[in-house]
């Protein structure tokens, strides 16, 4: 985070240089595509903006008209308006709430979010819901199952769930639909899950927290646990399951994981609780897990 003086007062407006302007435009793209899990042979596709241009981008070295960032964002499902001016908004007290906020770091605006919905969001009703989060490998379906079991209630799975509503598997559904058809389904489906189950275990997909509207529905109505390995564990379980496309069609392997769960580790830490399953053999992180369960639901 950059340092501020006591007194000095946010900036207002940005008053960046273009070299920095383009290097944060870069960050704020990789960064983006990091919290989505997608490569960025994805991305180009998906954008249909060449990989050469999106890394010089990524490196602060693009220059992209309107219509190349237009494209990006549309990929990513995002606003043009997002990914140019974090700043950006036409009413003053939001863009004063996000230059206040832009300065922070991950796990300050993580405190910043809990705080602002513990003033805004009204209460919120998780039930008897535990909603398992974590990256691929976390143990999300096999710890989930057991964990509902134990506790003798409804085991969903999120991504089950989307594949009977859209007629097909996830893989499809990316590879024909993209991306924000994805985000969409995730979106309804949960929603109606939350909706419909008073009392459940739902294990989510990896990618929950790229989309904000979705996760914080989920925080709100579920009490949420995010389960945790080391990013070698997490690599080694999902070989070992066969699983090849490690992290959404993404095949870069360890580099891609460790950008992956350091994006998204300040949005996965927002959830209630965490249980640590890092060199624990599968028992020992289901009593941890259901302990941790127990006590949320009371
Ligand atoms: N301590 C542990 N906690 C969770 N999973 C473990 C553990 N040790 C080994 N595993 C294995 O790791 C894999 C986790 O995969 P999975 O449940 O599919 O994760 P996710 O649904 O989060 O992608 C399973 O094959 C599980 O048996
Ligand atoms: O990490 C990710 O971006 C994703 C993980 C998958 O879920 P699992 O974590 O259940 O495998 C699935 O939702 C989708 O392919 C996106
Ligand atoms: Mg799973």
């Amino acid at each position: 985070m950059r340092q501020r003086t006591q007194n000095e007062a946010p900036p207002r407006r940005s008053t960046l240089g273009i070299e920095d302007y383009l290097a944060r435009l870069g960050d704020r793209v990789r960064a983006a595509r990091a919290r989505r899990g997608m490569s960025r042979k994805i991305l180009a596709r998906d954008s249909g903006v060449s990989e050469r241009y999106l890394a010089q981008l990524e490196s602060g070295r693009g220059n992209p008209s309107v219509a190349v960032l237009h494209q990006i964002a549309d990929a990513m499902d995002m606003s043009v308006m997002e990914l140019a001016d974090p700043h950006g908004g036409t009413d003053p007290a939001l863009a004063e709430i996000l230059s206040l906020l832009s300065p922070l770091d991950g796990g300050e605006l993580a405190e910043a979010a809990r705080l602002l919905e513990q003033r805004f969001a009204g209460s919120s009703t998780r039930g008897n819901r535990i909603a398992l989060i974590g990256l691929r490998g976390a143990g999300k379906t096999t710890l989930g199952r057991a964990l509902a079991e134990k506790l003798g209630v409804p085991f969903i799975e999120l991504n089950r769930v989307i594949e009977q509503d859209y007629g097909a598997s996830i893989g499809e559904l990316l590879s024909l639909s993209g991306q924000p058809a994805f985000r969409r389904y995730e979106n309804r489906c949960l929603n109606q899950i939350l909706t419909d189950y008073e009392e459940a275990v739902i294990s989510t997909g990896g990618g929950i927290v790229a989309n904000p509207e979705t996760y914080t529905m989920l925080l709100r109505r579920a009490h949420t646990i995010w389960l945790q390995a080391s990013p070698e564990e997490h690599m080694q379980r999902v070989v070992e399951q066969g699983d090849m496309r490690p992290m959404e069609q993404n095949r870069e392997a360890m580099t891609d994981l460790r950008a992956i769960l350091e994006a998204r580790a300040p949005l996965y830490d927002r959830a209630e609780a965490n249980v640590d399953t890092a060199g624990e053999t599968l028992e020992t992180s289901l009593t941890k897990l259901t302990e941790t369960a127990r006590g949320l639901i009371g």
